[in-house]
């Protein structure tokens, strides 16, 4: 008679962690792919002397964001604060682009 696959922890772990890879390597194309869109936003603001952040914005999308986050199951402080580090880094290229103009 066939095993049952998950009856072996050894193979349930392996299983998952290969879910967990392909799910990880798919943030890191999408978090490359952010970048590449943030990264022109940043150079239109350089060359036209907008402000590198824009809080009325980001308060938007922090709060669809915590929206989003509740109807998925996720923990809403957590989505915001990885909303947070991310935009931190974008401010800070942004503010690098209008620096070397
Ligand atoms: C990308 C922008 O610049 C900043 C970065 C944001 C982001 O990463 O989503 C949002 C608002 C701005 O503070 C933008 O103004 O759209």
């Amino acid at each position: 008679m066939a095993q049952n696959p998950d009856s072996d922890p050894t193979s349930t772990l392996l299983r998952l962690r290969s879910s967990i890879d392909n799910i990880d390597a798919a943030l890191v194309y999408m978090l490359a792919e952010r970048f590449r869109c943030t990264q022109q936003v940043g150079e239109l603001k350089a060359e036209y002397g907008m402000p590198a952040s824009d809080p009325a914005r980001e308060q938007r999308q922090i709060e669809r964001l915590r929206s989003l986050a509740a109807e998925a199951d996720l923990d809403p402080e957590f989505a915001q604060k990885w909303f947070t580090f991310v935009v931190a880094e974008v401010i800070h290229h942004h503010e690098r682009a209008a620096e070397s103009r």
